[in-house]
């Protein structure tokens, strides 16, 4: 079977044949509510210490491009907000669309953003990500929505480095780059429980939506237009769109951290 995708014949309309979960109960992303979202006085502030000495690498995995963190120790975690215990930084990467008015995930009462950056983490109460994974409170994502302005000089950073991962299969080291710098400078979020949003849409995450979205401009939404989903020697199929829409909230409540 032709794997997963982006396009009409393998997209997120098509990953319930194999990926039945992908109709379940708690599937990522969705809309979220302002107005239909509790504020909870219990949620405390995210704890986030990312060490930059853990970036390893940057990858195109030929759905999106990924920053990989070295896992093996607690050096880079997130903790507190809505969750317990300490979760580990294993990688973050990216959604966008064709132009830039789409490309986010998540939609906040309907309104989509150019991209969505999400820091992916996993709970050291289990033994390896892969674990984490299945369970289902193994894995909590931070997400930070982009918005068109001024030129996001951190961003820019990973931008430069496209030109040696152009296309799917192709990776590059990558070092010493903090992910705290990519955060806006107001950690208020929403929270509620669901999924990885593409196959294999575990049903494992805490999900951490920044209300605060950070900057990236124009030029640079274009740079993340040019990488390929396509391996080298392939036609050539630009790296775009990458987002599965909303999913329905089966009853789920969202949470705020904020009034
Ligand atoms: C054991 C199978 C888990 C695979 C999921 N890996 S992941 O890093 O959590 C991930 C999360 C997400 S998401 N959008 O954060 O749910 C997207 C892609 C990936 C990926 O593997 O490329
Ligand atoms: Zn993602």
């Amino acid at each position: 079977s032709h794997a997963w995708g982006y396009a009409a014949d393998n997209g997120p309309d098509k990953w319930a044949d194999n990926f039945p979960i992908a109709n379940g109960p708690r599937q990522s992303p969705i809309d979220i509510l302002p107005g239909a979202s509790a504020y909870d006085a219990g949620l405390k502030p995210l704890q986030l210490k990312y060490d930059p000495s853990n970036c390893q690498e940057i990858l195109n995995n030929g759905h999106s491009f990924q920053v990989t963190f070295v896992d093996d120790t607690d050096s880079s975690t997130l903790k507190e907000g809505p969750i317990s215990g300490t979760y580990r930084l294993k990688q973050f990467h990216f959604h966008w669309g064709a132009s830039d008015d789409k490309g986010s995930e998540h939609t906040v009462a309907g309104t989509k953003y150019p991209a969505e950056l999400h820091l992916v983490h996993w709970n050291t109460k289990y033994a390896s990500f892969g674990e984490a994974a299945s369970k289902p409170d193994g894995l909590a994502v931070v997400g930070v929505f982009l918005q068109i302005g001024g030129a996001n000089a951190s961003l820019q950073k990973v931008l430069d480095t496209f030109s040696a991962i152009k296309a799917k299969g192709k990776q590059t080291t990558f070092a010493d780059f903090d992910p705290s710098t990519l955060l806006p400078a107001c950690l208020d979020y929403w929270t509620y429980d669901g999924s990885l949003t593409t196959p294999p849409l575990l049903e494992s995450v805490t999900w951490i939506v920044c209300k605060e979205p950070i900057s990236v401009s124009a030029e640079q939404m274009a740079k993340f237009r040019s990488l390929l989903f396509s391996a080298e020697g392939e036609a050539e199929c630009c790296m775009m769109d990458n987002y599965r829409p909303p999913q329905p909230l089966k009853g789920r409540s969202v949470r705020a951290s904020f009034k």
